[in-house]
């Protein structure tokens, strides 16, 4: 297994830059997530890592040993990386041994490597069907088994579960995270969706329009987003109209405390809320907060409330007084908040 190292790596198409000075490192063992927007420029980061296309300026290396730059390129036959493309990666007229074969070496693919993989994804039993006689997951768990047979050094996943619905894509991404855990890789999985990424990652990088804008351990991307982009693209965010004085924030629900990372300055600020943070309080002690609108959702009821310009979801036991036109708010635990520059 090995670490991958990308150190302002730019790539333009047709002079559109598309990467811009990308950083990233992975390090031997761990699974990263790479979590970003629909277009900036995810899919192209792991064709470059795999060696599908050559960088316009900075460096990859992998394993130590550098595989691109500008003036040299190790091919993708020789990175030794499996790579996991975005839905309708199986070969339809081959079977499932046959995918997974297709591969391996010639004198490995009798040698019992085919029933070991498919066995360690559990579709040992599948080996003679054929891609069109497979459920969707049953798809993704063979593409990641013919990515793992000859034995890797790094596997990338392009948007794995992209095709399957919601409930089964929770249970397909648990199993290959559980499968990539038990064969030591080292691993990179492109997604758009923070839950996924936050459930399958050591590492997560936010990546918004060609750069990486964050990377750290989930927890604390989540909880201290580095950047406005980087607290939108990890989850629902609500933006409070603020300001930072003496390290403590004030907002339309109250004072807040603010994490470390954003105590230093002071001036107008936007404040970071995730919905988790807003808390229904007594009478008297937070925000007054008028109801627009109910929703009985089940397990809770969603109300929407308004809080000076915000319009706020907030979440209410389900059997919430339904004669109450308002509530009391007040923001817990410490937000980030970002200055506004020029205003
Ligand atoms: N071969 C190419 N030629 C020209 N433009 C390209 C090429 N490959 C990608 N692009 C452009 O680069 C940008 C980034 O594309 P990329 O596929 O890397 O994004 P992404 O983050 O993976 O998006 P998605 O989540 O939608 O798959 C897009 O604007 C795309 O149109």
């Amino acid at each position: 297994m090995a670490s991958v190292t990308v150190d302002s790596v730019s790539k333009s198409y047709g002079g559109q830059p598309v990467l811009r000075g990308v950083d990233l490192a992975v390090r031997e063992g761990e699974i990263a997530a790479l979590l970003g927007p629909s277009g900036c420029g995810k899919t192209t980061l792991l064709r470059l890592i795999a060696g599908f296309e050559r960088v316009d300026a900075g460096e990859i290396a992998i394993g130590g040993e550098t595989a691109s730059r500008a003036a040299s390129h190790t091919p993708p036959e020789k990175r030794r990386i499996g790579y996991v493309p975005q839905e309708g990666a199986l070969f339809p007229h081959l079977t499932v041994a046959g995918n997974v074969a297709y591969g391996l070496p010639r004198a490995e693919r009798g040698s019992g490597r085919v029933a070991e993989t498919l066995a360690l994804v559990g579709c040992e039993a599948l080996a003679d069907r054929y891609p069109h006689q497979l459920s969707g997951g049953q798809q993704q768990r063979v593409a990641l088994a013919r990515a793992l047979a000859p034995r890797p050094r790094l596997i990338v996943l392009d948007e794995p579960f992209n095709g399957l619905d919601l409930e089964l894509r929770r249970s397909v991404c648990a199993e290959v995270v559980a499968t990539l855990r038990r064969t030591g890789a080292t691993a990179i999985i492109v997604t758009h969706d923070p839950e996924e990424a936050f459930a399958s990652a050591d590492s997560l990088a936010v990546m918004h329009a060609g750069r990486i804008v964050q990377q750290g351990a989930p927890r604390t991307v989540y909880r201290a987003p580095g950047t406005l982009e980087a607290a939108r693209i990890t989850g629902p965010a609500i933006l409070l109209d603020g300001t930072i004085h003496e390290g403590r924030a004030e907002t339309p629900i109250g004072a807040a405390e603010l994490i470390e990372a954003s105590r230093g300055v002071s001036g107008a600020a936007d404040i970071c809320v995730r919905p988790e943070q807003i808390a229904l309080v007594a009478h008297g002690l937070g925000a007054h907060a008028p109801i627009l609108e109910r929703s009985f959702r089940g397990d809770h009821s969603l109300l929407t409330v308004t809080v000076g310009e915000h319009r706020i979801a907030v979440r209410a036991p389900a059997d919430f007084d339904a004669a109450a036109d308002h509530v009391h708010l007040a923001v817990e635990g410490a937000c980030a908040a970002f200055l506004r520059r020029g205003r």
